[in-house]
């Protein structure tokens, strides 16, 4: 283990310095130029969670969580938006056939999170392809075992859950999908059908913002920029112009792959036309995972100085690629650590704080219950939950400049849009602003203690103005 520890880093520091050299050498563009609305047409500021790594495994494609778990990490932290897990497998377990009883369970769920008013983006869940790769079912997950072509390719056994990506029936399952082979032109229509069947069922459901259409792709023997501007584009392309024909108004949510991208290093991720009436509505949805923190370096040392030069990469590509797709906005659509690393609070305010600079939403990886979550087992709060039970302005009514904070103060800048009837929500943790706030530079409308959101009066004037807010006495 030592010396994948040792090559890994010295992999990790070299992708890193170059990407932060490159980063370095060029300024970072503007923060992201735009954000998703909600139907009142304000800008979402989004903040959850993944739920859930259980969904990967269960029979009936459900995350081991109930409606009372989702209460409590409201009322525990003011989340508004979800990055909920669904299945290929599970939406079209036969060709062509598409189980409308697993839509109605996603749907039963996305209710929970309607009713408080939550943003719910739809995840098409892989991991390794599909549970099919072994035996057991219990490795990858994600695509139907009917869409897994291994051609008979052996798959090993390995302790690191990566090493399955290297595996010749692994890279042959990918290999087929994106048709690299060209003996399954087939699949990738089966996938763009299997998520407009999914659009069809929630494209009137005002809860469900978006769609991110397939978790950290991998493309099998072709990787980088020939992968990503190639057959990764391509089926983007394609689902996008899927669900189009059924939902006008979600965003579509593309991620780039996530070896490499992941650790800070470019994507080559190719421009999706979108096919609706009006102003595209494309959004990008990388993850960031700095390989130090995955080989268990903590944030501390040398290692938080190759964390930091990994994020300052990863911000850099993040918005040039964000840019290069048409100015679209930026979800953070998972990261995650063993919070009992050293460190590791620290880090996480570390990728809020840039998050917030570049005015992205963030789900964090992922609301199942240990180490990496909010909550223990036995449903104990663990100390990520005081870290993300922070002041942020969920929804502005018009457009957002910018906006920092600490626990016990909001900043916010924008352009107010008077032609937003709805108002803008700012949310306050109980734990610093047990009493409200004290608002400078505008004024509170209402103070809701029970959701604790604070509604700002629209301004008189549509000049940008800074509002701050600190807790009342
Ligand atoms: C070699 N390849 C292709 C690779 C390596 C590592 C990850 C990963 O850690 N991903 C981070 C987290 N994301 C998934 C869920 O989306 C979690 O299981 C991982 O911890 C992905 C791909």
């Amino acid at each position: 283990m030592r010396r994948i520890r040792v090559v890994s880093l010295l992999v990790a520091g070299a992708l890193v310095l170059t990407g932060g050299v490159g980063a370095a050498l060029r300024s970072d563009p503007a923060p992201a130029a735009s954000f998703l609305t909600d139907d009142a047409g304000r800008a979402l500021v989004l903040r959850g969670f993944n739920t859930a790594s259980s969904a990967k495994s269960t029979p009936d494609g459900m995350p081991d969580f109930t409606e009372e778990q989702l209460a409590r990490e409201h009322a525990d932290m003011g989340t508004n938006f979800v990055r909920f897990l669904i299945s290929w497998r599970s939406v079209e377990p036969e060709p062509g056939v598409f189980d409308q009883a697993y839509l109605d369970r996603v749907e039963e769920r996305v209710g929970w999170y309607a009713k408080r008013g939550y943003q719910v983006m739809l995840d098409m869940h892989q991991d390794l392809w599909s549970g099919a790769i072994t035996p057991d079912g219990k490795t990858g997950n994600g695509a139907p075992a009917w869409a897994t072509y291994m051609d008979g390719l052996p798959v090993g056994s390995h302790e690191m859950w990566e090493q399955y990506y290297l595996d010749p029936g692994v890279i042959r399952a990918f290999d087929n999908f994106w048709n690299t082979t060209g003996e399954h032109p087939e699949l990738a229509d089966h996938y763009a059908q299997a998520w407009r069947a999914v659009a069809q069922r929630f494209s009137d459901n005002p809860a469900v913002v978006a769609y991110d259409l397939m978790n950290e792709p991998y493309g099998g023997t072709l990787q980088g920029p020939v992968f990503e501007a190639g057959p990764l584009t391509a089926l983007y392309q394609k689902t996008a112009d899927a669900i189009r024909t059924v939902d006008q108004d979600s965003w579509v949510c593309v991620a780039p792959q996530a070896m490499g991208v992941n650790w800070g290093t470019p994507s080559g991720l190719g421009r999706i036309d979108d096919a609706r009436n009006g102003d595209q509505r494309i959004a990008y949805c990388p993850h960031i995972y700095p390989l130090p923190m995955d080989l268990g370096g903590g944030y501390e040392g040398t290692s938080r100085d190759l964390v930091d030069a990994t994020v300052d990469a990863w911000r850099g590509h993040t918005l040039r690629t964000a840019a290069a797709l048409g100015d679209v906005p930026i979800i953070l659509g998972e990261f995650g650590l063993d919070t009992t690393l050293p460190g590791a609070l620290d880090f996480v305010e570390r990728i809020y704080a840039t998050a917030t600079e570049m005015g992205a939403g963030v789900s964090y990886w992922s609301r199942d219950p240990g180490s990496w979550g909010p909550y223990e087992e036995d449903g104990t709060a663990r100390n990520l939950v005081p870290a993300l039970d922070r002041p942020y302005p969920r929804a502005v009514a018009g457009t957002p400049t910018s906006w920092r904070g600490g626990p016990e103060r909001l900043e916010l800048t924008y352009r107010p849009d008077a032609s937003i009837s709805a108002p803008t929500e700012i949310y306050l943790p109980v734990r610093t602003f047990p009493n409200g706030a004290q608002v400078s530079g505008g004024e509170a409308a209402n103070w809701d203690v029970g959701t604790r959101i604070l509604t700002l009066r629209a301004p008189e004037t549509p000049d940008e103005t800074t509002v701050t807010l600190t807790p009342a006495h």
